[in-house]
């Protein structure tokens, strides 16, 4: 099925895709649409495919202890927050992070789509963003009852402009209890607008998100279910696992840049080298593509000649402008009435095999998902949205000559996002416990609560230490460096307990478990956010898709700069963090680039300024 090292070593490729995750198998398939290009993927991860484990659904965080599924990379020790350091687990083997991640299908607010064009990249509007992701999406809509029963929220699929005939099956899970319309009533309760068009443009507000969830099977699907095994047996397209990619092999050009010719790999405890004929694409995460990158001879002069490598192309914005989203939970205790499960039955080994049983037979908790969102401005959460946004644009302006080039830009953009009440709060409802610093009680049920992140100010950086490419780099979010971060967060923490005081949450609930009331004031609350946050696993933008004086690493065309034919086709090449889980996202990041490279799709030609033009 996939391929032998044999029909790889020393062998010529069109293109050599690096990672077989979410974008890369996605690329792949769609380059090797046309039989007379061959295309490559090398994934340093095993086939993973038909495991129950990585297949069945609300095994949220099982993942994370199974280092055959998951890289378990750290961040280093973090200074505002008490020298905590973070995990920042990443999907491994095919699928990549697509394969153990929470399977929550959001996409982004259309204005936050077109800043990106704004930032310098034609053609990288919500226009092309939404044409693209509905190829990879193939949405089954819910049953009828399901619409009734949560029609106090925007149901109406006539209206969201999702694809149904892409092949990533995404459907409501099997199992929705009352419980997230209870959350969703409470949300609008407490006086959030319904969103209006949640997966089209406009998600802000209260709405049920889709799953990658086959709604027949009952099972997650992902970049490899939907990509790689119905093309798997493709004469031109072949798939190494278990072969890390080590460094990009390049040639000085005649016009002065840098061409790769091949990809150095480790398979079984050799070294290897593969041709690329065309292009090297990396798509091996978030995290790895600027290593590799680095590794190869390009980046920013001093991390290369720390590491001692030989610095083939400069690029001082390679692992800068590292970007997070991050979460914490609040969590209520449920009345033992309340008359529907929550996922901490699965605790308890007898029932968590009783719901395994019942997987198999399409049913149980197991086919539950994460579904009940709202995305928030924070003028709708707080009475502070103004003296924040003043006191933040202060800041900004004090400091203007300081940032690195294009931070300004960016950050202008974000303030205006403050005040024009940009949904970058996420509260998004877990039917069970997920929170700190208390554990959970035996035999007790919970709801929890989470407040999400999106639009942090703090800028981060991945490099590596080391030319030895087994050495994982220094991954470094530099958490709460900008205060305003922790300012919102403090805002969205306050505001999301408070609905515990509204119906019908607070009939169904005993009390507040987390962080509990002894948590009053705001420096306690400030507390616990830093004891108790997490990363949402989303950093992004090592490799910015900027112009290269801004700090940019790829231009328009995924291509690094300097180079002729390596492109990054991945999360790090988005340019600044947006309210949503990233994934669709990174599936029309891919969708985009693989027309980009096959010539389909000239960003200038798709500009909305040339759009304007023409319309
Ligand atoms: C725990 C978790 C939960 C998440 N939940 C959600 C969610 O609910 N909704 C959502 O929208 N997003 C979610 N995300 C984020 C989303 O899944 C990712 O942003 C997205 O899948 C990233 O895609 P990618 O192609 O950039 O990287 P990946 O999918 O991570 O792919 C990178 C691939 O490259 C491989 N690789 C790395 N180094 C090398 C090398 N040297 N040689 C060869 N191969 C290599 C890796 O093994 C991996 O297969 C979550 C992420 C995680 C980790």
């Amino acid at each position: 099925m996939t391929a032998t090292i044999d029909q790889v070593s020393t062998k010529f490729f069109d293109y050599v895709i690096v990672g077989g995750g979410t974008a890369g198998l996605t690329l792949a398939a769609r380059l090797s649409e046309d039989p007379d290009v061959s295309v490559l993927v090398l994934e340093a991860g095993g086939a993973n495919l038909d495991e129950p484990g990585i297949l069945r659904p609300a095994s949220w965080g099982s993942h994370f202890t199974n280092t055959s599924w998951t890289w378990p990379y750290k961040t280093i020790k973090q200074k505002e927050l008490g020298d905590a350091d973070y995990f920042w687990f990443r999907g491994k083997g095919l699928g990549g992070s697509s394969g153990i991640n929470f399977m929550c299908w959001t996409k982004p607010p259309k204005e936050e789509i077109d800043e990106f064009e704004k930032l310098g990249n034609p053609g990288w509007n919500w226009q092309n963003y939404e044409r693209y992701v509905a190829k990879t999406e193939g949405f089954y809509s819910p049953s009828e009852e399901v619409i009734k029963r949560n029609d106090n929220v925007n149901m109406n699929f006539d209206t969201w402009k999702i694809g149904r005939d892409g092949p990533l099956k995404l459907a409501y899970p099997g199992k929705i209890d009352a419980l997230e319309n209870k959350v969703l009533q409470t949300m609008l309760n407490a006086g959030l607008p319904k969103a209006p068009h949640p997966l089209s443009g406009d998600p802000k507000g209260v709405f049920l998100i889709p799953n990658t969830y086959d709604p027949v099977k009952h099972t997650r699907t992902y970049s490899a279910t939907a990509f790689y095994v119905p093309n798997k047996d493709r004469p031109n397209l072949k798939v190494l696992i278990n072969a890390a990619a080590h460094r990009i092999i390049t040639q000085p050009a005649t016009n002065g840049k840098l061409s790769a010719v091949g990809v150095e790999f480790e398979y079984d405890g050799k070294i290897h080298t593969v041709n690329a004929q065309k292009d090297v694409c990396l798509a091996a995460g978030g995290l790895k593509s600027p290593q590799l990158l680095e590794l190869s001879g390009i980046g920013r002069r001093d991390v290369l000649e720390k590491i001692g490598v030989s610095l083939k192309a400069e690029l001082p914005g390679l692992g800068e402008n590292v970007q997070e989203h991050m979460f914490i939970g609040i969590s209520w205790e449920l009345k033992d009435d309340v008359g529907f499960e929550t996922v901490d039955l699965l605790r308890d080994a007898t029932h968590n095999a009783k719901h395994l049983d019942l997987h198999a037979l399409g049913e149980g908790l197991y086919t539950r998902g994460i579904i009940g969102f709202a995305f928030n401005g924070l003028n709708q959460l707080s009475s502070l949205a103004d003296t924040i946004y003043e006191k933040t644009k202060a800041k900004v302006l004090a400091n203007k000559d300081k940032y690195p080039p294009g931070l300004l830009e960016q950050y202008n953009i974000q303030l205006d996002r403050i005040k024009r009440g940009a949904p970058g709060q996420e509260i998004i409802c877990i039917p069970g416990f997920l929170s700190g610093p208390n554990p959970p009680k035996e035999g007790k049920s919970y709801i929890t609560i989470l407040a999400a992140m999106n639009h942090c100010f703090s800028r981060g950086s991945i490099h590596s230490t080391s030319i030895d490419p087994h050495k994982e780099p220094e991954f470094d979010p530099r958490y709460f460096e900008q205060e305003v971060d922790l300012d919102i967060f403090t805002e969205s923490v306050k505001y999301v307990r408070r609905l515990g005081e509204v119906a019908p949450l607070k009939d169904i609930t005993v009390n507040e478990y987390n962080p509990g009331p002894s948590v009053k004031d705001d420096a306690q609350v400030r507390d616990f956010i830093k004891k108790c946050m997490n990363t949402t696993w989303h950093t992004s933008s090592a490799c910015s898709m900027l112009p290269k004086e801004k700090g940019g690493v790829v231009d328009p065309e995924l291509r690094v700069y300097g180079t002729n034919n390596i492109r990054v086709v991945d999360l790090s090449v988005v340019p600044l963090q947006f309210a949503a889980h990233p994934m669709a996202t990174v599936f029309a990041i891919a969708e985009q680039g693989a027309d980009i490279i096959k010539g389909k799709f000239n960003p200038l030609e798709a500009s909305l300024e040339k759009l304007k033009i023409s319309a």
